[in-house]
């Protein structure tokens, strides 16, 4: 059964309203069906714990509210999309606190992968590995044009390893030779490189980044929700299964691996590099 919350939502007729939490906005337009979802989560995005929670919680909310169709998710900071996962999660804490993020980590993912709702990337920013990962769960991504707005799936080069169902949505993308390439290399693609690699599907001009992905939505709205849902289904469903017959495993997986003392070193070190860049 769908649970109502109390925060007014475009079905009260309050369409221009917000709701949402603290790290993710929510802008609802009743009329259209469709809602703008912002992450908000200074300086970079970085999908921490709380992130995470928030934006699952504003997805099931959507989810469960006939009014909404269709979702874009953007950024309300500016110059980065999301930094990807949380390096402060994965260093120096304990192995129940890494598995709690990875089931986390997980359970965005497998909502994102299967939503029902036309899920369209409006990426205004940086978008390295975990946040590289969220677009990519999306139906469609539009990509502004801008150098320094680099997209890929970087993890060697922390010297870590993107896990088989990070890998299996990035084959669904782009193929298995260009993955392959891309995963070893750590490569971030610049816009126009992107785009050619069928990694994101448009890259325009920064500030038509949203009303592209408004008009693209419209497009996507005119297809019977029924039919669209049980194809996005029938293409996604396997890759899907896959992690969820290994959950456990997963975690386990993930745990031991971010506990090891080298791999503590190397992200300890990327993250002192990151905070000198600074200076
Ligand atoms: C198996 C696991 C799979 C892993 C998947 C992943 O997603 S792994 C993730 C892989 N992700 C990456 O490789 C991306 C790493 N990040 C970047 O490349 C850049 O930050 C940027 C291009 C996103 C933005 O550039 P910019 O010049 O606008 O910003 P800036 O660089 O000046 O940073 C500002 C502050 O944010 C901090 N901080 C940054 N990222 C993270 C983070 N993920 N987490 C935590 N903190 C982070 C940074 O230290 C600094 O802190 P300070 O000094 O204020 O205390």
């Amino acid at each position: 059964a769908t649970i109502r919350r109390t925060e007014p939502t475009a079905g009260s007729g309050d369409s221009a309203r917000r709701f949402g939490t603290q790290r993710v906005l929510v802008e609802p337009d009743a009329a259209s069906g469709v809602a703008v979802m912002k992450f908000k989560n200074p300086p970079v995005n970085s999908l921490s714990l709380e992130l995470l929670t928030e934006f699952i919680i504003s997805l099931e909310k959507l989810e469960n509210d006939k009014t909404f169709r269709g979702v874009i998710l953007t950024s309300d900071c500016p110059r980065v999309f999301s930094a990807g996962l949380d390096l402060t999660e994965m260093c120096g804490k304990n192995p129940a606190h890494y598995a709690e993020y990875w089931k986390a980590v997980q359970e965005l993912w497998l909502r994102l992968y299967l939503s029902n709702l036309v899920l369209i990337a409006a990426i205004n920013g940086a978008c390295p590995a975990g946040g590289c990962l969220i677009s990519l769960t999306c139906d469609y991504r539009i990509l502004a044009d801008n150098p320094k707005y680099l997209i890929g799936l970087n993890e060697t080069l922390l010297g870590i390893v993107a896990p088989f169902w990070f890998k299996d949505t990035l084959v669904n993308t782009i193929g298995h030779r260009a993955s392959e390439q891309a995963l070893q290399l750590g490569l971030l693609f610049l816009p126009a490189e992107a785009l050619q690699v069928g990694l994101v599907d448009q890259v325009v001009p920064e500030d038509q980044v949203l009303s592209t992905a408004l008009s693209v939505m419209a497009r996507w709205m005119a297809i019977p929700d029924h039919a669209r849902q049980l194809t996005k289904n029938m293409m996604r469903k396997t890759t899907v299964d896959r992690l969820v017959k290994q959950r456990d495993a997963d975690i386990q997986n993930f745990v031991s691996f971010i506990s090891r003392d080298s791999i503590q070193k190397s992200l300890q070190m990327y993250l002192e590099k990151l905070k000198q860049k600074k200076g």
